[in-house]
Parts: structure tokens; C-alpha cells; sequence
């Protein structure tokens, strides 16, 4: 069971709440200057990354209080909980062990009575003899080609996963070509066939419950474009192969059920790309890789399990996006990358953070009174500095960011990383440090401007500064550092969901456009004019149909 416990009524959330108006005028450059010690108290190194959080506006007192709420709110008892295999999924009756498909401890793990590290390791092992017939070519095709393109058609959490670690870790790429296919926009699809060949092409139908609109469409149209290519039906089960929880589903849609990839459904979507679901990872950059990968994240597990909370990162990172959300009201949360091959890394999370905390019921099914999850974005540096920091630097609302970079490049063209990197430091230190009207007023003068210029231009460019930054600098973007970053944000998505007091791991709120949808389909296969809607809906239908041929 998980704890049912209000953090606003904790004598923490007192604490902090008095304290608030203490810190809250406090600059951070000032907090350096006081505490020499900061930096190496802040900051917490793990394996091949460094997490340094020193640049957040907070204190020792401010910490200590944030680790008493999670305590209050019995975060270990939830870890445990979890990792245990309790229906922590209430709403869906069940269990959140996507830690078990990472587990390499081999450790049992038990669900109904069942220790189901046999079906995982099972699974991993069939994942691993199919993909390296692919790679190595001794995986045919039905003219008897070798695979040279591999076709990922899925959504959401069957998408965006494969997606981000594939393009994060392109640097360790097999000879296959990847493409993803997601948007039920028949471009999407499109796009993507032009460019194949069928003789060559391996399709992957990935979706938890192969009911799922938009890959139901782009599998049957795939389908039908590799029939038409001039293979038979015989030929499908060289050229399709499904990633499901739903064998009834695959068999009825014609794949070999010896092609498809099982999983549980007590894997969430967003958090299965360490299922069957990364199969496209794993013809992508290895199967060895891919073990890296889950290798990464498992350490990440014990550390998370395993760590008191003062010194625990993800603990730590969900703390302190409490304390911006909760206290200074910050609505969102930025991720900003400054590895060009992590561009998908912030996507990945919105769906990851938003889906699992985008809740205003908590679990006693009643209304909130408090802030729950932000609103997850980002794009890579320096890309994002031209066009959106502007914002972050001098606008009105408060954007707490997570900084992200390589020491190590993949890509050591010229001069190129060490530029990058001068961008990535001076960013975080530029939103802490700002620059005061005396600062501005001296750049002006020294620029030669007259007393009235300047008096007319420094209130532009003042920074007031004090805005909060993490910086995470890793050695090097390997598989098994993105395994380990990739399961530190979804533990800190976990822990303030438990302080949050919600349902972190369902998703009824994608239910209703698509009942929705299914009401109107209907409607938009026939010329007659609709009326049955609100006259917005009727209208728009109503224009489309005029115009669509
Ligand atoms: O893998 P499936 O079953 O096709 O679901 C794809 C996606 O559908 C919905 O949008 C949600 O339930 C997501 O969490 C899920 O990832």
C-alpha cells in the first residue's frame, strides 16, 4: 500500500513554508559567498556523472526540511512498494516494475506469487538472438536480401523512448537504419515508405496494447504498401514482427506470434523502453549496448533504493522541483541538453513527467488544493540560447532548468565542443549571477554612450539573476550513463507523485479525445451536415466538409 498522506498538513511543509520567506530574497551569489563549502556540499557524483545542484536557491536548513517532507510522507515505504511489486497502479490494479527489466542482480521479483525473472530474462534473450541475426545479416528478407531498414511503427510511450535513446546514442550505430513512424498523418507513413525497400525492410508494430488508433493505421498501411511491393502474405513473417503485452491482438493482425516480443502490463508505456518495446534500440546500437543501457539505469535503481535521501539524486532533483513548484510557484521545468544527439531528450520527459503527474485528483479521488506536475520542455543548447532564453533570463515567471552535458564528445570536430561547453558553464553562472544596473550602466559608458543614453538604456539590460539551475556534466554520453540519467528523472517523477499524494502511473486523461474521436469518426465518413455538437465543433466540422474534396 501506498502512504496516503496530505504534505501540505506535514509539519515539514510548516517549516518550509515559514522559511520561505526568509530564503526568498536571499541571491544564491550570495549563498556562494557565505558557505565556501557549497559547491562540494551541493553536488553529488555518481559513477561517470557529476549532478551538481549548488546553483539552486536553497540552504542547508532548506534541504534538511525538504528530506524531513519526504520522509514525512513515508518515501521509503513507497520505494519499497514499489520495487516489491505492490499494486502501486491502483487505478489499473497493478503492479510498476519496469526496475525488474533492468535488473540485473537477477534477484527475484515476485508478482502474484510468481518471481518473474524467468519470462524477463527470457524475453531479453529472444531479443538478443533476433537482433543480432538482423545486424549480422543472416536474418533474411523474402527475396533472401539482408535487412537494411527497420521500421518502428508506434506512439507515446511505444515511440518516444526507442526515438530519444536511439538518436541520444547514434554514435554507436549498427549498420541498420532506423525510422519511426507515430502520427496517424498518412505523411508520416509516407515519408517514411519513399525511402525503403521492401525486399529489405523490417517492420516493428510496438504497442502495449495493440488497440491503439494510430498504430493500428500505419501497421495495416504498412502492411498493405509491402503487399503491394509484390511480396505475399507468406512473406509477413520475415518483414513483421510485434512488441506487445496483447498476443490475441498480434496473432488476429496476421504476425507470427513466433516474431512477437512480449511484455507485462505491469510495465507502464512511458517507462517500457527497457521491454520488448527497445527492440528498435537494440537492432539500433547492439544488443550490447542495450545491456549497458539497462545496466546504467539498474545501478541508478539501487542507488535509488539504496541511498539516504541527503546524498540520494533523484530524491534530491524531485525535492527541489517540489520546492520551486510548491513554494515559489514555478509552473514549468526546462531540460536543455547540450549534446546535439540528446535532442529528444526533453520530448521524451514531457511525456514521461506531464502524463505521469499531470493529475489534479489525489488518491483519495479528491481535488488538490496544491500545485502537482510541471510542464516539462526543453531543446538542446545552444539552439534553445537563440531563440526561447530570453525568457529565462529576463522574463517574468520563474524556470527552474536542468543543464545537461558531455565532457567527452562523440564528435571532435575542430574546436566545436570546447565552444559548447563554454556556453554550458557560462549559461547557468550568467542566470545566477545576472547583472546589476551599475554593471550595465559601466558596459555603456566604456562603450562610449553619453549620461542620457545611458540613463535611457541600462533598465534594459539589467539581468536581475537568481535564477536556479541544476548542471549535470557526465564524462561522456554512453549508453550506460544515459541508462542511469534516463532512470534518475523517472525516479524523481516517482518520488513527487508520492509526495504529491497522486497516481503517478496511470493515464486516464488521454481517455476522453479519444472517445471523443471515435463519436465524431463516424460523422466525418458521411456528407451530412452535423449538427449534433456545440455550433463551434458543428462549424468547424461542417467547413472541413466543405472543403476536404
Ligand atoms: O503502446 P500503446 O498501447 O499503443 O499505447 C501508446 C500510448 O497510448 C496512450 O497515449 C497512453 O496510454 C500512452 O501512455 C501510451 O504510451
Amino acid at each position: 500500500m501506498l502512504p496516503n498522506i496530505d504534505f501540505t498538513t506535514t509539519q515539514a511543509y510548516q517549516y518550509l513554508t515559514d522559511y520561505f520567506s526568509e530564503i526568498e530574497p536571499q541571491q544564491l551569489k550570495d549563498l556562494f559567498i557565505s558557505d565556501s563549502q557549497r559547491f562540494s556540499k551541493f553536488s553529488i557524483q555518481f559513477e561517470d556523472f557529476l549532478f551538481d545542484y549548488s546553483k539552486n536557491r536553497v540552504d542547508d536548513k532548506v534541504i534538511a526540511l525538504l528530506v524531513q517532507l519526504a520522509k514525512e510522507c513515508r518515501l521509503n515505504d513507497a520505494i519499497e512498494a514499489m520495487f516489491n511489486g505492490e499494486a502501486i497502479n491502483v487505478t489499473e490494479n497493478r503492479p510498476v516494475l519496469h526496475t525488474t527489466l533492468r535488473n540485473q542482480s537477477n534477484e527475484p521479483v515476485y508478482v502474484e506469487g510468481k518471481d518473474v525473472m524467468p519470462e524477463v530474462n527470457a524475453v531479453l534473450q529472444q531479443m538478443k538472438t533476433f537482433s543480432e541475426a538482423v545486424i549480422s545479416g543472416e536474418w533474411k528478407g523474402y527475396t533472401g536480401k539482408p535487412i537494411t531498414d527497420v521500421v518502428n511503427i508506434g506512439i507515446g510511450g511505444s515511440d518516444l523512448g526507442p526515438v530519444m535513446v536511439t538518436e541520444a546514442l547514434k554514435a554507436y550505430k549498427t549498420r541498420l537504419n532506423l525510422h519511426f513512424v507515430s502520427n496517424v498523418d498518412g505523411t508520416h507513413i509516407a515519408e517514411t515508405l519513399r525511402w525503403v525497400n521492401a525486399e529489405t525492410t523490417l517492420f516493428l508494430i510496438a504497442s502495449k496494447t495493440f488497440t491503439t488508433q494510430e498504430t493500428m493505421a500505419n501497421a495495416h498501411s504498412a502492411r498493405q504498401w509491402f503487399l503491394d511491393s509484390g511480396a505475399q502474405e507468406a512473406d509477413i513473417a520475415k518483414h513483421f514482427a510485434a512488441l506487445s503485452t496483447n498476443s490475441a491482438a498480434v496473432a488476429k493482425f496476421g504476425i507470427d506470434t513466433q516474431n512477437m516480443f512480449v511484455f507485462w502490463d505491469w510495465v507502464g508505456g512511458r517507462y517500457s523502453l527497457w521491454s520488448a518495446i527497445g527492440l528498435s534500440i537494440a537492432l539500433g546500437i547492439g544488443f550490447d549496448n542495450f545491456e549497458h543501457l539497462l545496466g546504467g539505469a539498474h545501478a541508478m535503481d539501487q542507488h535509488f533504493r539504496n541511498t539516504d535521501f541527503e546524498q540520494n539524486l533523484p530524491v534530491i532533483a524531485a525535492l527541489l522541483g517540489i520546492w520551486y513548484n510548491n513554494f515559489f510557484g514555478a509552473e514549468s521545468q526546462a531540460i536543455l541538453p547540450y549534446d546535439q544527439y540528446m535532442h529528444r531528450f526533453a520530448a521524451y520527459f514531457q511525456q514521461g513527467d506531464m502524463e505521469s503527474n499531470g493529475k489534479y485528483v489525489d488518491r483519495n479521488g479528491e481535488v488538490v488544493d496544491y500545485q502537482t506536475g510541471p510542464i516539462i520542455w526543453g531543446e538542446p543548447g545552444t539552439n534553445g540560447q537563440h531563440a526561447f532564453y530570453q525568457l529565462i533570463h529576463q522574463g517574468t515567471k520563474l524556470i527552474p532548468c536542468d543543464f545537461i552535458a558531455p565532457a567527452q564528445t562523440h564528435n571532435p570536430v575542430g574546436e566545436h565542443h570546447t565552444l559548447l561547453l563554454s556556453n554550458f558553464f557560462a549559461q547557468t553562472e550568467a542566470l545566477m549571477n545576472g547583472k546589476t544596473y551599475e554593471e550595465a550602466a559601466a558596459e555603456l559608458k566604456a562603450a562610449g554612450k553619453s549620461p542620457e543614453e545611458i540613463e535611457k538604456l541600462a533598465p534594459f539590460k539589467v539581468f536581475e539573476g537568481n535564477r536556479p539551475t541544476n548542471s549535470i556534466l557526465a564524462k561522456k554520453i554512453t549508453p550506460r550513463v544515459l541508462g542511469s540519467l534516463v532512470a534518475m528523472y523517472e525516479h524523481k517523477i516517482f518520488v513527487q507523485g508520492i509526495i504529491w499524494n497522486i497516481y503517478s502511473f496511470d493515464q486516464w486523461g488521454v481517455e476522453l479525445g479519444k472517445q471523443l474521436a471515435g463519436k465524431i469518426l463516424p460523422e466525418l465518413r458521411t456528407e451530412d451536415k452535423i449538427t449534433s455538437h456545440d455550433s463551434s465543433t458543428n462549424g468547424l466540422i461542417n467547413q472541413y466538409k466543405a472543403w476536404r474534396s
